[in-house]
C-alpha cells in the first residue's frame, strides 16, 4: 500500500509527524528520496508535490493520499473517497479585491477577470453563483496581480490575513474551507490495510488535546470523584492491594485539566497523576 505524503513546502513536516506519531515509521527516510519504507513491510511513503496528489492517488501511483482540500477539489477526480480531517492546515479560499475599490459582493465581479491558482475552483463558484469572469491562472504571487492590471480581484488561500492585508485587499467572499485530509481511491478504500492507516492516524487525531488522568480515592468518594470527572464514558475504577483507596483513570480534556485537578482534590483524590496521551482508538 502506497501512501502519497507532501514532498516539502508547509505541509511536508506535519505529515511526516503524523505518520511517526501513528506509528508508520520512515526506515529509510534519506533527504530527495522519492519513497521511502515504513516499519510496517506493506506500507511504502511516496513523496510528490501537494498538488499533485489527488491526481497520483486517483491514477493508482498511491493508493491513500495526504493533502490540502483545496487540492483535492482543484484536481478534482471522481474516484476519491475522504477517509479523516487531519485537523492542520486550515486556511480558507476567498475572493478578495483592493480595499479601495467599490466592489461589495461577487456579482459586482460580473463581466470582470480574477486571478488564481486555482482555475477549478474558481470556475465552479462563479458558475454555481452565475456571474460571468475571465479567470487567468497564475501560479503564485497572486495578491500582486490586481495591482498591476492584470486582475480585478483573486481567489487564494488565506490564513492569518496578513498576506492580504499586506496587499491591500479585502476578502468579498468565501469560495472554499479547507485543510488537510487523508483521502483513498474508491476502489480501496475498504481494504484492510487502508483501514489500519486510516484507524492509526485518527487515534494520533483523537488523542491530541487530551490528558490522561490517575489518582487514588477513597472509595466512599468515588461517585464524588466521578461526578468532578467530566467527558469521555465512566473512569477505569482499580482496586489496591491492602488499602481501602481505589485507583481511579480517566481521559480528560486538556482546557478541563487545571479545574477538574482542583475539584478532585476537593472531594478526596490523592496523588493525582496527569500524562500525555499518544494515541487513541476509540
Ligand atoms: N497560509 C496558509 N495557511 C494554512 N494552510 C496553507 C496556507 N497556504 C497553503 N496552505 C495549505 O498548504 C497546501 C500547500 O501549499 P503550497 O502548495 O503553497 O505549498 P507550500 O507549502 O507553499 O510549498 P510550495 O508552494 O513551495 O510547494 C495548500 O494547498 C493549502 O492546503
Ligand atoms: O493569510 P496568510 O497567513 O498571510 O497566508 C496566506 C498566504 O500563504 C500562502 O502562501 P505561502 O506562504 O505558502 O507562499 P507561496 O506563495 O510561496 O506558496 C498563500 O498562497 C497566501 O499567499
Ligand atoms: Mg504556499
Amino acid at each position: 500500500m502506497r501512501i502519497a505524503v507532501p514532498n516539502k513546502g508547509r505541509l511536508h513536516d506535519p505529515s511526516v509527524d503524523l505518520l511517526e506519531r501513528a506509528g508508520l515509521h520512515v526506515v529509510d527516510g534519506a533527504d530527495r528520496q522519492l519513497y521511502a519504507e515504513t516499519v510496517d513491510p506493506d506500507v511504502t511513503i511516496l513523496y510528490a508535490r501537494a498538488a499533485d496528489i489527488p491526481e497520483y492517488v486517483a491514477d493508482g501511483a498511491a493508493d491513500v493520499g495526504i493533502t490540502g482540500l483545496d487540492q483535492v477539489r482543484e484536481a478534482g477526480p471522481d474516484n476519491l473517497t475522504e477517509l479523516l480531517d487531519l485537523d492542520f492546515g486550515s486556511c480558507r479560499l476567498v475572493l478578495a479585491a483592493p480595499e479601495d475599490d467599490a466592489v461589495e459582493t461577487v456579482y459586482d465581479f460580473e463581466g470582470g477577470r480574477v486571478a488564481t491558482e486555482f482555475p477549478n475552483v474558481t470556475r465552479r463558484y462563479f458558475e454555481e453563483m452565475d456571474v460571468d469572469v475571465s479567470i487567468t491562472e497564475v501560479s503564485g504571487a497572486t495578491e500582486l496581480t490586481p495591482h498591476v492590471d492584470i486582475a480585478d480581484g483573486i481567489v487564494d488561500i488565506t490564513s492569518t490575513g496578513t498576506t492580504l492585508r499586506m496587499n491591500r485587499l479585502e476578502i468579498v467572499d468565501e469560495v472554499l474551507d479547507s485543510s488537510v485530509r487523508l483521502f483513498a481511491r474508491e476502489e480501496v478504500a475498504d481494504d484492510q490495510k487502508v483501514g489500519q492507516v486510516e484507524t492509526a492516524l485518527a487515534s494520533v487525531i483523537s488523542a491530541e488535546g487530551k490528558r490522561y488522568l490517575m489518582m487514588n480515592a477513597p472509595e466512599e468518594a468515588l461517585d464524588d470523584v466521578k461526578d468532578v470527572l467530566p467527558g469521555m464514558g465512566g473512569p477505569t475504577v482499580m482496586d489496591i492491594a491492602g488499602s481501602d483507596d481505589v485507583a481511579v483513570h480517566a481521559v480528560v480534556d486538556d482546557a478541563d485539566v487545571f479545574e477538574t485537578i482542583t475539584a478532585l482534590k476537593d472531594v478526596g483524590a490523592s496523588d493525582v497523576l496527569v500524562t500525555e496521551i499518544e494515541r487513541l482508538v476509540e
